[in-house]
């Protein structure tokens, strides 16, 4: 499994964000995308996700474009944006059971994604009475459900107490230890072994 990024550049109005961006990520290792406000970030993991198309360059997905439709890159992927992708008026339980459906999970699976990411005391409450930060656990517990090798992850600690976010670096340390890959911004340190992390830094 690898994904590698083919000298991308992007514009974004007058600006040029970035011009030749170029490495290739291989199983069991995390990307940290780094750079001050509006370096870019955010839309490079959109050009690596297929969001979004580069100005120039080329996304690979084990050797095949991203855009072809033979890569099966879009069933590899999941997507945690600065949105968590929740129905505020369904129960965290409803909410994974339907993300759980479409990618053919049964119920188990939602309760223990919930039991994961310590939400299963709220499991039946409606995710519009939740905090910032528990929503933000429900969406990661969405990562567990689709059960993806590639997690593209804007910011995943955002809004998360510190026990969430130890909470979130043993999820994404148990990832990589079974081969998972994961590309994730951040403002913060990610206390997440060494041994699996890789950097990029933009705006330099
Ligand atoms: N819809 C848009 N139209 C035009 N310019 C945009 C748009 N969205 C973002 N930009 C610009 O693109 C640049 C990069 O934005 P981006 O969100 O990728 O940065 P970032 O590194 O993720 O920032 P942050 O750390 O604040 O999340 C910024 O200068 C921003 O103003």
């Amino acid at each position: 499994m690898q994904l590698e990024a083919q000298n991308l550049r992007c514009r974004r109005g007058p600006k040029t964000l970035f011009t030749d961006i170029s490495f290739s990520l291989d199983a069991g290792k995390l990307l940290l995308v780094e750079g001050q406000n509006g370096a870019g970030k955010t839309t490079l993991l959109k050009l690596l996700s297929g969001l979004r198309r580069p100005d120039k360059g080329e996304v690979l997905w084990n050797g095949m474009s991203i855009r072809s439709a033979n890569s099966q890159f879009n069933r590899q992927l999941a997507w945690l944006g600065h949105q968590n992708p929740l129905k505020e008026d369904q129960t965290a339980f409803e909410n994974l059971s339907m993300l759980g459906a479409i990618r053919s999970r049964n119920e188990r699976c939602a309760y223990e994604a919930l039991q994961a990411v310590k939400l299963g005391n709220v499991k039946h409450k409606a995710v519009k009475t939740f905090s910032a930060g528990m929503k933000r656990r429900l969406a990661l517990a969405s990562l567990l459900i689709a059960d993806t090798p590639l997690w593209i992850l804007d910011e995943p600690q955002a809004a998360l107490d510190k026990a969430g976010i130890a909470l979130y670096e043993q999820l994404a340390t148990e990832h990589l230890e079974n081969g998972g890959m994961i590309i994730m911004t951040s403002h913060h340190d990610v206390a997440i072994d060494e041994r699996f992390i890789e950097r990029l830094i933009l705006g330099q």
